[in-house]
């Protein structure tokens, strides 16, 4: 889990139209969360459209590791035991999460409040990114945490024998410290409260009430106010997971910037903290319609289609929108590439601690390919050359980050010149099946040589 074997170099070429429907693969936020919940509940949950990429499939082996059963019926199909809030067994090797900040976060969070000691590792880019923001508020339940110099992986989380619930604010928009101290909060009597200033994605308390669990939510002067009643018995659950909208951003841009596309996406999750994509593609003049809007599993779900748009216009993205799109922030930046104008993405510093510095990746590999662009600490500005305008060229370096390894496949899907990443692996860690996908709408991407 922990490496990637041998990288993949794959090239991303000129394409003619994109056409057909875009069938991408289950939500990874509702799919580790499905896993998480179901191993926490009393008796059988049953998943459809389970997300079979690296990182989901590494919860899963972690929910097993700490005693629940969890089995693979079909394709997307799982049944998950839970053993109960509070019935984690002690895993007797470490926990491997590869790629997944989501998975290792949120299940740092699921055993810090039982009386359980658990070792968790990762790939590279994981064993890199910061762990203190969840040990934390987990230190307040009562848990200790040691791991290497700055909060890194391998870390060591002892649970609290005896937890005390919390009340917390979230120092930075983040879903998955949100939602590591609620999955804390499960099994401390009374009250845990997280407050959190700006809305990050809500699937965790969604699903929570979903299982059974008391949860209020308040949104106040002070932000959104989460408050959850400790130790309840979960029920299992029935989980048809959406369409992932972060994996339909790349089908859905490259039909945006290839001329005479047409695609639909089926299906896809809408969940308004996660659409800020499409509304700002929308400003800047995209052509997407969304069609059937419907609820499906407690989400909001439709059919998206997207057309060639040849009029796109940079604008502003507003900062207070960041949370709701921040996985797309890569993929934006290539559409805006082909806009007219700047595109100015400000307020988006979490961007630079995800599987690679998403800001520096992007800014790197674009300038490569001949696009103009500003960065800061916050910020990044695109400078659009226009429909056809955008030379490429280049090979970029993917950097561990199966975002950063599609977006510029896409980008090489209409730049004059091919486009080549070096590793294209990690992209089977979010979207397994991503090169089939798109040779099945028309593009023309490949294993290169090197
Ligand atoms: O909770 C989640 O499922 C996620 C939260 C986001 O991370 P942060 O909470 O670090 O912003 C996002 O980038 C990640 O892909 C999935
Ligand atoms: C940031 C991401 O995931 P994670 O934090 O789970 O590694 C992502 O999928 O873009």
């Amino acid at each position: 889990m922990s490496g990637h074997g041998e990288p993949i170099p794959m090239k991303s070429r000129r394409a003619g139209p994109l056409k057909g429907d875009a069938l991408v693969p289950g939500d990874k936020s509702i799919s580790h969360r499905s896993l998480i919940l179901g191993a926490l509940s009393v008796g059988e949950t049953r998943i459809t459209g389970l997300l079979e990429g690296e990182d989901v499939l590494g919860t899963a082996g972690a929910m097993r590791a700490f005693g629940a059963e969890v089995a693979r019926l079909g394709e997307g199909e799982w049944r998950v035991h839970g053993v109960g809030v509070g019935g984690f067994a002690e895993p007797d090797d470490v926990i491997d999460c590869g790629n997944a900040g989501t998975g290792v976060r949120l299940i740092m969070g699921a055993m810090a409040t039982s009386p359980i000691t658990a070792t968790f590792t990762g790939d590279a880019s994981l064993r890199s990114r910061p762990m203190a923001r969840i040990t934390d508020p987990l230190a307040l339940f009562g848990a200790r945490a040691v791991g290497r110099a700055g909060g890194r992986l391998p870390m060591t989380i002892v649970g609290a024998a005896d937890p005390v619930p919390v009340h917390y604010t979230t120092p930075v928009p983040s879903a998955q410290v949100k939602s590591a101290v609620l999955l804390a909060g499960l099994n401390a009597p009374g009250e845990t409260v997280v407050i959190e200033r700006e809305a990050t994605r809500d699937h965790t308390e969604r699903m929570l009430a979903g299982f059974g669990a008391e949860v209020r939510v308040e949104d106040t002067g002070e932000g959104r106010v989460i408050t959850l009643t400790g130790q309840p018995e979960l029920r299992p659950q029935e989980i048809a997971v959406p369409r992932d909208p972060s994996s339909a951003a790349f089908p859905v841009c490259a039909a945006l910037i290839v001329e005479g596309s047409d695609v639909l996406v089926p299906n896809i999750g809408l969940n308004p903290t996660r659409a800020g994509l499409f509304e700002t593609l929308r400003e800047m003049g995209a052509n997407l319609d969304f069609q059937n809007p419907r609820e499906e599993g407690g989400e909001p779900v439709a059919d998206l289609r997207a057309r060639f748009s040849p009029d796109m216009k940079g604008i502003r993205v507003p900062p207070e929108r960041a949370a709701s799109m921040i996985d797309e922030y890569p993929i934006l930046s290539v559409v805006a590439a082909f806009a007219e104008g700047r595109t100015e993405m400000v307020g988006v510093k979490e961007l630079r601690v995800k599987e690679s510095d998403r800001i520096d990746a992007m800014a790197r590999g674009l300038e490569a390919n001949g696009v103009t662009v500003e960065e800061g600490e916050d910020f990044m500005v695109v400078h659009g050359m226009g429909p056809g305008g955008v030379p490429g060229g280049a090979t970029v370096a993917a950097r561990l980050d199966h975002r950063i390894a599609m977006s510029f496949l896409v980008l090489g899907m209409a730049t004059r010149e091919a486009v080549q990443v070096d590793d294209g692996a990690p992209i089977a860690t979010s979207f397994p099946g991503f090169e089939p996908l798109m040779a099945g709408l028309g593009g023309r991407i490949e294993r290169a040589d090197g």
